[in-house]
């Protein structure tokens, strides 16, 4: 890989002695891994191997993921650069928070972060890019979350519906990507000197409204996958400057983590809190995690409405007609909400969505058709077999061709919708027709393997 020569400069004056060290890791292979999806029960992986955990994530694994597999497929597992997944372990919300992923597709924070949830509370997973978002909404029916909402959202547009209003609030924020040089080569092909510098200024705007958002008392947690101080120090350097109700807090440094460094902002000591993570020092691409807390105040924030469910008497009845027969565990009637023809259980907590550009406000239960319902992938996934009535193993010849959009035949199974499982986990619905299980995985997800 040719670095650019900007870089080159810059990095040799910043680094000093450590300075070739650092070139030549950005030459080297990148390093890969996925986390494990703790809301699956107690699922292993039997497609990747786990002889190899990411000491600082409880979750994570060092190797390459394939798509192709039940575990991927399932949402077992999640892809992600291991240097990532300690952005959610700082963050490590609470079952019950409400929490805000600001900057969130394709989705490896937002399910990072559900995965210490425990389904419970209230998670905003919010992307700007309507296409991007897009493939979050695929990333998060595929894990399986119950308590998640995605938004399509400026933040400073996200900021007038949710006045300080969140416990936590990630802001992995799209930036000048150096720490990803050797992992997505595109992104030196972006680089110019001053890149990092109209990377920080949009930065700046992102945090001002992360801030809008927060709760006094809760945490802001910043990452970038860059190296440039501009958007690293600089930039909390430039919030603690300000905002006087803002400290950074420590984050625990494993071995080979690095101090964020003050000589390269304004030389205040506190800096040092922040984290960095290089690649010359340890096993993963460029990162840089800050942690901030809001001050507490003894001003009462504004409660928010809640969403309230709006199916009528028919809608109830068409899901009922499915969902009685389907589900062994209840959905609340006050959970539904019809979104044009799609019907979704909303998580506990949601406040009103009037005027917000929704893209999912929770779990895609399915659609209605014509005197009937027709349940949705993301229910099967957002649930476990011990949640359906009479679900259906399948073996993994039957599963290469349910993913490949074909019917096959079973025996001694009842007439109707089940929940199909692999491995013991649950893949989708068929629906039972004398024997036969005919087909409804997603025409746009469906892929072949060869036999
Ligand atoms: C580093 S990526 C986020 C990665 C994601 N958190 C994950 O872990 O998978 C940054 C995201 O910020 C979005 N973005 C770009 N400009 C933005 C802006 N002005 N405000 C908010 N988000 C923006 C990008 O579309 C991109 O999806």
């Amino acid at each position: 890989m040719q670095l650019p020569k900007g870089f080159i400069e810059k990095y040799t004056q910043l680094l000093k002695d450590e300075a070739p060290a650092f070139f030549q890791a950005l030459n080297e292979e990148p390093t890969r891994g996925f986390r494990v999806n703790p809301l699956k029960s107690s699922s292993q992986p039997t497609e990747h191997a786990t002889n190899d955990p990411v000491s600082y994530c409880q979750f994570g694994y060092y190797g390459t993921v394939s798509g192709k597999t039940i575990d991927h497929q399932s949402g077992l597992i999640y892809s992600q650069e291991p240097s990532a997944m300690y952005v959610g372990e700082v963050a490590h919300p609470k079952p019950g928070d409400r929490v805000l992923d600001l900057c969130a597709a394709p989705g490896g924070k937002t399910t990072h972060l559900a995965s210490y949830m425990n389904q419970e509370g209230l998670l905003v997973s919010n992307e700007i890019n309507r296409k991007r978002a897009g493939i979050l909404a695929e990333n998060v029916e595929r894990f399986g979350l119950q308590n998640t909402i995605m938004t399509n959202e400026s933040p400073d547009s996200l900021e007038k519906h949710f006045p300080a209003f969140f416990d936590v609030v990630v802001v992995d924020a799209p930036c000048s990507g150096e720490g990803m040089f050797r992992k997505d080569h595109e992104a030196v092909q972006y680089w110019t000197p001053e890149y990092p510098l109209s990377c920080a200024n949009r930065q700046k705007k992102i945090l001002k409204s992360a801030l809008a958002m927060l709760k006094p008392g809760g945490r802001l947690i910043y990452s970038t996958c860059t190296f440039a101080p501009e958007e690293d120090e600089q930039n909390m350097a430039w919030l603690l400057q300000e905002y006087a109700d803002l400290q950074l807090l420590p984050i625990k440094k494993y071995p080979g983590m690095a101090d964020g460094r003050p000589e390269w902002a304004d030389g205040n000591s506190e800096l040092t809190k922040a984290l960095r993570i290089f690649p010359h020092q340890m096993r993963g691409e460029g990162h840089f995690i800050a942690q901030l807390q809001k001050q507490i105040t003894d001003v009462k924030t504004k409660e928010l409405k809640p969403q309230k469910s709006n199916v009528n008497k028919l809608q109830r009845q068409d899901w009922h007609k499915v969902a009685d027969q389907l589900l062994s565990i209840t959905i609340e009637d006050s959970r539904l909400l019809a979104f044009g023809e799609h019907l979704y259980a909303m998580p506990t907590d949601l406040p009103e969505l009037s005027k917000l550009q929704v893209i999912r406000p929770g779990v895609n239960l399915g659609m209605f058709k014509k005197n009937r319902f027709e349940p949705a992938l993301p229910l099967a996934l957002a649930f476990q077999a011990k949640d359906f009535q009479e679900p259906v193993p399948i073996t993994e010849e039957q599963w290469v061709d349910y993913v490949h959009g074909d019917t096959f035949s079973i025996s001694d199974v009842t007439n109707g919708w089940h929940a199909l499982t692999c491995h013991e986990l649950t893949v989708g619905f068929g629906k039972v027709v004398n024997g036969v299980v005919k087909n409804f995985y997603p025409k746009k997800l469906r892929f072949s393997i060869n036999k």
